[in-house]
C-alpha cells in the first residue's frame, strides 16, 4: 500500500521533452508516485507515454523541468526495473539463464543467483520451465519470463511500457492477476503504460490520462475499492463506473466526443 505521508519514490516536475528532431514531445508534466503504489498512465496514441516512461527510467534526460527519483541513484540496492511490449530474452539460453542474468551483472554468485530466479519463476506459474529455451514458450509464458527477470531484481520502481498489448485477452487476464500478485508480494511501485482503459481499472490504484499536443497529464482518476480486490472486480458495477468516466476523459483529452 502506498504511504501517503512518505516522500514520492518518483516526481515529474513540469517537465518538457523536446526530441532530437525537435518534436516536443512532452510540455509541463507533471506527476507524483508514491512508494508501493500502483499507478496506469493512460493516453492515445503518441501522446508520449514511452517517453514518459524512458525519462522515468533515465534512460534520456528532461529537456525542462525535473525528474526526481531515489530508484534513480546510483549503487543503491532496489532501483528500477523495465518490462516492454516485447519480452526481449535470449533466445540462445535458458528461461533460468534469462532470469538470472540481471543478478549476474550485478556479480551475485551464480547459485545465489540462481535460487531466485528458481523462486521468481515458480511465483509466476513457470516451475518446472527453467531449463526450456525462449522459443519453445507462449507469448504469455515469454512475458512471465520477462516479468520475473524484472521481480528478481527486487525493484523499488517497475516500469512496464503496455506489456500485455500483443496478448489474446484470456492471457492478457491471466498475466494481469499475476502481476497483481507479484507486485502485492514484492512492495514496489510500477508505472504502467496502456492504451486498455479496462486494463487500467482492473490494475491500477490510480490512473493518470494524458493528451497530446504535447504530452501532459490531464487528468487523475483514483480507482476505488483499494487492492486486494475481489477476483470478479473486473466485472463490478464499480469497475464498470470508472471504465466509463476514464472513457469519457480520454475522449476528451483527444478531442472527440465520449
Ligand atoms: N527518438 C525520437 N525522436 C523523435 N521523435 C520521437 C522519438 N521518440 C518518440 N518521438 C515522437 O514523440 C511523440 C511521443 O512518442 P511516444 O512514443 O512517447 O508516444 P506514445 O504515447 O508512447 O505512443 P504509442 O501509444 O503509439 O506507443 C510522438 O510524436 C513520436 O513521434
Amino acid at each position: 500500500m502506498p504511504d501517503a505521508l512518505a516522500p514520492p519514490l518518483l516526481a515529474f516536475e513540469r517537465v518538457g521533452l523536446r526530441h532530437a528532431g525537435g518534436r516536443q514531445a512532452l510540455q509541463d508534466c507533471s506527476l507524483q508516485l508514491a512508494p508501493g503504489e500502483f499507478l496506469a498512465l493512460l493516453g492515445p496514441s503518441g501522446c508520449g507515454k514511452s517517453t514518459l516512461l524512458r525519462l522515468a527510467a533515465g534512460l534520456i534526460a528532461a529537456s525542462s523541468g525535473q525528474v526526481q527519483s531515489p530508484a534513480l541513484a546510483p549503487g543503491r540496492e532496489g532501483g528500477t526495473a523495465m518490462v516492454f511490449q516485447s519480452p526481449a530474452l535470449m533466445p540462445w539460453a535458458s528461461v533460468e539463464a534469462n532470469v538470472m542474468l540481471p543478478l549476474r551483472l550485478r556479480g551475485r554468485p551464480q547459485a545465489e543467483a540462481r535460487a531466485a530466479a528458481r523462486a521468481q519463476l515458480a511465483q509466476v506459474g513457470l516451475a518446472g520451465w527453467e531449463a526450456a529455451r525462449p522459443a519453445e514458450l507462449s507469448g504469455g509464458m515469454a512475458m512471465r519470463v520477462a516479468i520475473a527477470r524484472a521481480l528478481v531484481q527486487r525493484p523499488r520502481l517497475l516500469l512496464m511500457d503496455e506489456p500485455f498489448a500483443a496478448l489474446d485477452e484470456l492471457s492478457r487476464q491471466a498475466l494481469q492477476a499475476e502481476l497483481l500478485a507479484g507486485w502485492q508480494a514484492s512492495g514496489c511501485a510500477v508505472l504502467f503504460v496502456t492504451h486498455n482503459v479496462a486494463e487500467a481499472v482492473v490494475l491500477s490504484q490510480r490512473v493518470a490520462v494524458m493528451g497530446r499536443g504535447p504530452g501532459r497529464i490531464v487528468a487523475e482518476h483514483r480507482i476505488d475499492p483499494p487492492p486486494p480486490r475481489a477476483a470478479d472486480f473486473r466485472h463490478s458495477d464499480a469497475a464498470a463506473a470508472h471504465a466509463r468516466a476514464l472513457s469519457a476523459t480520454l475522449a476528451a483529452a483527444q478531442g472527440q466526443p465520449a
